[in-house]
């Protein structure tokens, strides 16, 4: 489904070249150390940060000089996701259409999901009246709402407690089944990945280091264990 070679940014202290693939329907897990080039891959993906080198293709087709507005994905980030001066209702009118003024058909598929995701009742609120975790929810509702086949997420539920971390983690899973996404998912934590990931990819000095399941990286018996931090366990 995605096939990225070689693809690399100008970035003059810090050469990248990550070359990766990833089949239709795949949840993958992004992993590595802080600055190993995991949102710049993302950034790339999405069209954010301008590709030097490599291509990138999507169901078959070469999307690298593509704008972002054109590629086949949504992205989330951390935060910051959503229009403050627009309502929640807004802010998801605007995954279908840029004017936000809705068809009728529109309308119900915006509800319909937005009851999928629990927003039914904060449709009329602001970003500020939601929490951290509203807010996400709404941000990666109105990814949804896009109806693109690649959905990247920057560390989406770093900022949330555990408990409704887990929660976001499986709404993101079964969506993404329900929906057949395929998905890229940075994360620092590797019970991310155990939730979610078919794949884990350790990305290390600006390309994919390493590929495998969270097991293997939970035991701690290789280079990539060692990377994030992973010790063996002991006895074994
Ligand atoms: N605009 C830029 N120009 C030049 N170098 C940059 C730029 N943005 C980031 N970098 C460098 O690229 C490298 C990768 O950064 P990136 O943000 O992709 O890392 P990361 O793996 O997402 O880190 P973290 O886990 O801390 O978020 C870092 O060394 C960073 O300093």
């Amino acid at each position: 489904m995605l096939t990225v070679n070689q693809l690399s940014c100008h970035y003059p202290q810090f050469p990248l070249n990550f070359t990766l693939s990833v089949s239709a329907g795949e949840r993958i897990v992004l992993l590595g150390p802080s600055g190993a080039g995991k949102s710049t891959l993302l950034n790339l993906l999405a069209g954010f940060i301008p590709a030097t080198h490599g291509n990138i293709w999507i169901a078959g087709e070469n999307i690298t000089d593509y704008p972002p507005a054109k590629r086949p994905l949504s992205m989330l980030f951390q935060e910051n996701n959503l229009f403050t001066h627009l309502s929640v209702r807004q802010n998801l009118a605007l995954g279908l259409t840029p004017s936000m003024h809705l068809s009728s058909q529109q309308t119900d598929s915006m509800l319909a999901l937005a009851q999928r995701t629990g927003l039914l009742s904060l449709l009329d609120r602001l970003p500020h009246q939601l929490s951290g975790g509203q807010r996400q929810r709404v941000a990666l509702t109105r990814c949804l709402l896009r109806n693109r086949p690649l959905l990247l997420l920057d560390e989406p539920f770093s900022a949330l407690d555990p408990a409704l971390r887990q929660e976001m983690l499986m709404l993101t899973d079964e969506l993404c089944r329900e929906n057949q996404l395929t998905l890229l998912m940075v994360s620092h934590q590797l019970t991310d990945a155990q939730e979610i990931a078919d794949r884990c990819m350790v990305i290390d000095q600006g390309k994919v280091a390493w590929e495998g399941n969270w097991q293997q990286l939970a035991g701690g018996d290789n280079h990539a264990a060692t990377l994030l931090g992973i010790a063996p366990i002991s006895g074994q």
